[in-house]
């Protein structure tokens, strides 16, 4: 049997949108082992079928390299939410694929993982630090995927706030403009840089301008119902950062000094939706392949 652990991503990082992408320490697991038929356990119903993505992940590796597709036994267990922007599509995703490698022995390379899961989420910057694990910018040209790590001084921690409802990435991207002034454009690039050198030092104090980004935020940020109320919440608690994590619903609190995460999720208890803070921190390792003998 085969034991696989991901981590959970938060793509985008205020303005690298499509490009950075973070490994945080919110895992999805999965046992998976060769069977004689489908079986799948531990997630809603609705997954439990031949539409699973880990096994649709897992099949498409195999069917591209023309290989049987032998039935497997999955179990899974994860509390990373759907829909979310948390990156719950590249964990099922990155697992089906290191399904394949593994059960089948297919001693596939890192570049060829990830060109198998960029193939299947369509995009790369959740799967490449699912995968690997840090911070990551990731950029499709062609058929070629170049991805690159970047350093997070260890004084940075995250902390998610979850609400109850879910935002498709579809919806999120339908609400985008065509094109842009070339102003919003230049200040998005400038920032970027400026974040990757406050994220590598530790220097925080103009962390929020770096995060505050014009390419997708200003226009998702209406999707999300309470977004001002919690960004005010997490300030008050001494986020030196605040960004709409993926495509959201999710935001992230970016802070460099211990959070009472007890206090933080009581001042979150009015609100309608029903948000959560969770605690996390980098997540260095990617993801985790182990094997076991029943
Ligand atoms: N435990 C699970 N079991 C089966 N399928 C799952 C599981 N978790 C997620 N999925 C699949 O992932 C889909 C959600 O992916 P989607 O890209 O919409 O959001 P996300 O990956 O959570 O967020 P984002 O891409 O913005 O970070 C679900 O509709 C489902 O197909
Ligand atoms: N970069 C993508 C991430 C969603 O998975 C977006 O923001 O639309």
């Amino acid at each position: 049997m085969v034991c696989i652990k991901v981590p959970a991503t938060s793509a985008n990082v205020g303005v690298g949108f499509d490009t950075l992408g973070l490994a945080v320490t919110f895992y999805g697991e999965c046992e998976v082992e060769l069977s004689d038929k489908l079986e799948i356990t531990g997630c809603p119903v609705e997954f439990q079928t031949e539409d699973n993505l880990i096994y649709q992940s897992y099949k498409y590796v195999l069917d591209n390299l023309k290989r049987a597709v032998t039935p497997i036994k999955l179990q899974i267990d994860s509390d990373i939410p759907f829909a979310r922007g948390l990156g719950s599509s590249a964990v099922c995703i990155v697992s089906g694929v290191l399904a394949a490698n593994e059960l089948h022995q297919l001693h596939l390379s890192q570049d060829e993982l990830v060109q198998y899961c960029t193939q299947i989420e369509g995009h790369p910057d959740n799967v490449v630090p699912a995968l690997l694990g840090g911070l990551s910018a990731s950029y499709q040209m062609g058929d070629d995927i170049f991805f690159q790590h970047y350093p997070v001084d260890e004084s940075y921690q995250f902390v998610a706030f979850v609400p109850d409802f879910t935002l498709e990435t579809s919806v999120a991207r339908g609400v985008l403009p065509e094109s842009y002034p070339l102003k919003t454009v230049i200040a998005n690039q400038a920032k970027l840089l400026f974040l990757l050198d406050a994220l590598k030092t530790g220097d925080a104090a103009n962390l929020d301008q770096f995060l505050d980004d014009g390419i997708h935020q200003p226009y998702r940020k209406k999707l999300i119902d309470e977004y001002d109320i919690v960004e005010n919440i997490a300030k008050k608690s001494g986020a030196k950062g605040f960004y709409i994590s993926g495509s959201g619903s999710t935001l992230m609190g970016v802070y460099n000094q211990s959070v009472n995460m007890e206090a933080l999720n009581d001042s979150l208890k009015s609100l309608k939706h029903h948000w959560r803070a969770l605690d996390l921190s980098v997540d260095y390792k990617g993801a985790n392949v182990c094997h076991r003998t029943i």
